[in-house]
């Protein structure tokens, strides 16, 4: 491809050398270098890019893209100056596979919860509507049915679109991806086409990466801010930062909500362990997801697909007709009528909505057991709240690992107990084997007894030391539960 086209659009301050020349491909990662790509240097978390020039352009790169100038420049590289490497490198990905964002009706979806909900209930519903639909989330990938792995939530430039371009290819005519706060900082998305965006709601998560809540709100609230006059913004209104999401975007701006006044507004008739009795906009409808986050989730794909041109009549009965996603809420009976939930809540307000919905649904005579830990390397001021909120909600509480990655797993443990309040000491057991954990929380269980499994959800892996080791929540509680 031509350097020229490739880097249209990008920020620039000045370019050295020859641009009218043809490249491979696009690096980010000077080990994957070969002849004739150009690198493109971008400020990491562990390192710096930048230091990694020399090795790409031994690799064979004729043409690199930094935001500091190497001191000696080469004759025989062209190098093109950016005030913004990460945010260059969202463009040229774009470019490189023909701006596939622009062929597709593309809708990003925001917040702390509910991204691969939503998501998933958009590419299902307009699967169900006959269309041709692709899908990027956390659990996995899908095009027209065809399952991709996943290994981020939103993955990086390259291979979005990559994918994006693969599902223009496979004449699709919707996709439906999450945008997680990662990815919007680090600009992966950066140079895409939104048709439309949707914030879910915000809470305390990832203080590790953005440091302070405002910063994360900042970083949120920047889908928004980018998107075109053309698109439109969909925003919680229950949430108290709905309204800041919608503040300085150019888009054209709504709202929804089951509490306050907005555009899209529907009622929780009936709330039960089998499902949501919802009114839309004075219509009926039974849907099989659980609990009132679920309700939100529901609303804001309806109101999605009514501003995508869908027409309610259409929407409602297939919208009827969906499960969950994969790990979410996904709930196992065993012969002694006893329940097993299996759930992704990894942050305080995912673990209180979710607990808050059994303790509503519950029978007075069912105990609920809960069994959570929290993640390695990720932020550590979500352990005490998780363990503290496990326990104002629940009867029994197991507190266990949940991929430490490089971290001592008994110090996680050790974190997650500051926040077990005295009063309730006697009600929690630490067991760090997660397999053990759920084990003795099966033993607890008696008849009709809830047993919540938190925190991973679809995930196969428990990853410790930088190696995932085979491990299904949903599989092992299945076991323990009839053995
Ligand atoms: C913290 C984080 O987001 N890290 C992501 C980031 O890596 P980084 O900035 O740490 O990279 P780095 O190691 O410092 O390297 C900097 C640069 O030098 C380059 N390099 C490095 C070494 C070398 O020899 N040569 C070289 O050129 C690297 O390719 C990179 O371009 O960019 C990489 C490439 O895109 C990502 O794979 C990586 O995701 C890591 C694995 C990760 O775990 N990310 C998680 C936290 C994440 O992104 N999660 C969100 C979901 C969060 C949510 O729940 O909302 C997601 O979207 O999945
Ligand atoms: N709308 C919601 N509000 C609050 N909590 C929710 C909502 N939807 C889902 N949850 C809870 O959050 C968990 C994660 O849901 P989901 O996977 O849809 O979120 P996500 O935003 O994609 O998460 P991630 O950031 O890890 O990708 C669920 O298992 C459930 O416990
Ligand atoms: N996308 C989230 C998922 C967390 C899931 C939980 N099981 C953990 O590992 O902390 C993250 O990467 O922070
Ligand atoms: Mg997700």
């Amino acid at each position: 491809m031509n350097l020229q086209k490739l880097i249209s659009q990008i920020p620039l301050i000045a370019i050295y050398g020859n641009e009218n020349t043809e490249i491979n491909t696009i690096q980010f990662d000077s080990r994957q270098v070969r002849e004739g790509d150009v690198f493109v240097a971008t400020q990491g978390t562990q390192v710096d890019g930048h230091t990694f020039i020399e090795k790409a352009i031994e690799a064979g790169a004729k043409a690199i893209v930094c935001e500091k100038l190497p001191e000696n420049l080469l004759a025989h590289i062209t190098y093109l100056h950016t005030p913004d490497s990460a945010e260059a490198l969202g463009i040229m990905a774009s470019n490189f596979y023909d701006n596939p964002s622009r062929k597709l009706r593309l809708v990003g979806v925001t917040g702390t919860n509910g991204k691969t909900t939503n998501v998933t209930l958009l590419y299902k519903l307009f699967r169900g509507l006959g269309y041709r639909v692709g899908m990027l989330s956390t659990v996995e990938n899908l095009i027209n049915d065809k399952v991709l792995p996943a290994t981020h939530t939103t993955p990086d430039a390259l291979q979005l679109n990559a994918l994006l371009a693969q599902m223009v290819q496979e004449s699709s005519q919707f996709a439906f991806m999450e945008a997680s706060s990662h990815a919007i900082v680090q600009r992966r998305i950066a140079g895409l086409h939104y048709t439309g965006a949707v914030f879910t709601n915000i809470s305390h998560d990832h203080l590790d990466f953005h440091k302070t809540f405002e910063n994360y709100i900042k970083a949120k609230k920047k889908l928004f801010d980018d998107l075109p006059a053309s698109a439109f913004a969909l925003s919680n209104f229950d949430d108290k930062r709905g309204s800041i999401m919608l503040q300085n975007t150019q888009a054209r701006k709504y709202s929804f909500a089951l509490k306050y006044p907005a555009d899209f507004k529907a009622k929780i008739l009936d709330n039960t362990l089998q499902g949501l009795l919802m009114d839309f906009e004075g219509t009926q409808v039974w849907c099989r997801l659980i609990g009132e986050f679920n309700a939100y989730n529901l609303l804001s794909v309806y109101a999605t697909a009514i501003l995508l041109g869908e027409e309610k009549e259409r929407i409602l009965p297939v919208l009827s007709e969906l499960y969950a996603a994969k790990g979410r809420f996904e709930q196992i009976t065993d012969k002694f009528g006893r329940v097993g939930i299996v759930d992704y809540a990894h942050t305080p307000d995912a673990l209180e909505n979710v607990l808050k919905t059994i303790q509503d649904l519950r029978k007075p005579h069912q105990k609920v057991i809960t069994i959570v830990g929290a993640g390695g390397n990720r932020d550590a001021t979500k352990r005490p709240a998780m363990a503290q909120i496990a326990c104002k909600y629940s009867d029994s509480v197991v507190l266990t690992s949940d991929n430490p990655r490089f971290e001592d797993p008994i110090a996680i443990l050790a974190d997650m107990q500051k926040g077990v309040p005295i009063t309730q000491r006697k009600k929690v057991l630490v067991i760090e084997n997660r397999k053990e954990a759920i084990t003795k929380a099966c033993e607890m269980a008696q008849n009709e007894d809830i047993i919540l499994l938190a925190g991973k959800g679809h995930e196969t892996y428990q990853e410790i030391q930088g190696v995932k080791y085979e491990f299904d929540d949903k599989k092992i509680l299945t076991e323990m539960m009839n053995s």
